[in-house]
């Protein structure tokens, strides 16, 4: 269920095949031979392990300050993005450079992280790059002009996720099956391009519901349409439910290792007005949504998320952490 693509230098037809029909069933695709090393993807994996290894009290100073800056360190427990226990997850998250609302949060250039920042960045733009690409694909697939989403994406108010699932017993899993490691969700921006490592345990919801697992295929990058690309395209495509659960294949022992990963969730500019893409609709009574800035749209998402953890916040069944102060550090939602 899951189509495959491959990056060429003259990608842009076969793949904007794939990915059209990727995104119009499974809502997932497989991206491979994308242009970037096994070296320097174990590089930005082990950045960002270093990172997750600081000390609490180190990574605390980092936590995101609001909902809308959606930047910033967020610890085990604070989000919860599905109806399950809140997520066993730790996150650090990096928008633009040069920002003029809200800067990203760089941890001091000490000890490991020497060159953390110069790291992100690189991969960062690593990543626009290739989402700039995607969305050129998209958009032949569509039959519409090929720079049709770049232009609503000059700079891109993109977000880098860097995720951490720490260590976990197995018996938490065992005294409560809703629990995950990531609850189901479907992504709030245009597309996600999201980096695994070999743990497994990521899941996508067919369209009968079920769950299947997305099985980790080495250097391959995976690609789905994210909420704001469904509604900009008039459903066209689908936005699809995923989630992260332990992992399939359990090695032995008592808990299941640590898994990383990393999304890079690309979105228009903030302030760019998203209708329905040409093509998607006949008269505007065919619209099945209202225009919206990119930006608002992703603060509306945001907030159904920060609320859904701040209402039903419950303990996680794991040794202690730095507990559950959902929310931020400035703003009441
Ligand atoms: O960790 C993963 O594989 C999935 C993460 C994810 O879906 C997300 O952060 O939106
Ligand atoms: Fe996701």
């Amino acid at each position: 269920m899951v189509q495959s693509a491959v990056v060429h230098d003259d990608f842009v037809i076969p793949t904007a095949k794939a990915i059209l029909d990727g995104f119009q069933t499974a809502g997932f695709i497989y991206l491979q031979n994308i242009p970037m090393s096994p070296a320097e993807r174990q590089h930005i994996f082990e950045t960002s392990a270093k990172y997750f290894r600081l000390p609490m009290t180190e990574k605390l100073k980092h936590s995101m300050l609001s909902v809308h800056s959606n930047k910033g360190y967020s610890a085990k427990g604070q989000e919860k993005l599905g109806e399950e226990s809140p997520d066993i997850k730790e996150t650090l998250h990096f928008g633009r450079e040069n920002d003029p609302q809200y800067e990203n949060i760089w941890p001091e250039e000490s000890g490991e992280l020497v060159s953390f920042k110069e790291d992100i960045l690189r991969f960062y733009g690593f990543c626009s790059g290739l989402a700039d690409k995607l969305m050129r694909a998209i958009a032949l697939g569509l039959g519409i002009e090929e720079g049709y989403f770049n232009r609503f994406m000059t700079f891109g108010d993109h977000k880098l996720r860097l995720l951490h699932y720490p260590e976990v017993s197995k018996e938490v899993f065992k005294m409560n099956n809703s629990q995950v490691r990531a609850g189901a969700h479907t992504d709030y921006g245009a597309i996600t391009l999201l980096f695994q490592d070999c743990r497994g345990g990521l899941q996508v919801k067919t369209p009968s519901g079920e769950f299947l697992d997305a099985a980790p295929i080495e250097n391959a990058v995976i690609v789905n349409a994210g909420d704001l690309l469904a509604r900009w395209s008039n459903d066209v495509f689908k936005s699809t439910v995923h989630r992260v659960v332990e992992p399939p294949i359990s090695q032995g022992g008592d808990s299941y290792p640590a898994r990383y990963s990393i999304a890079f969730f690309a979105n228009p500019n903030e302030k760019a007005y998203i209708d329905a893409i040409p093509g998607t609709f006949v008269t505007e009574s065919d619209k099945k949504y209202k225009g919206t800035t990119s930006g608002e749209y992703y603060i509306e998402r945001l907030r159904a998320t920060c609320l859904r953890t701040s209402v039903e916040n419950q303990p996680i069944n794991l040794e202690p952490s730095v507990g559950f102060h959902s929310g931020f550090r400035n703003d009441p939602l």
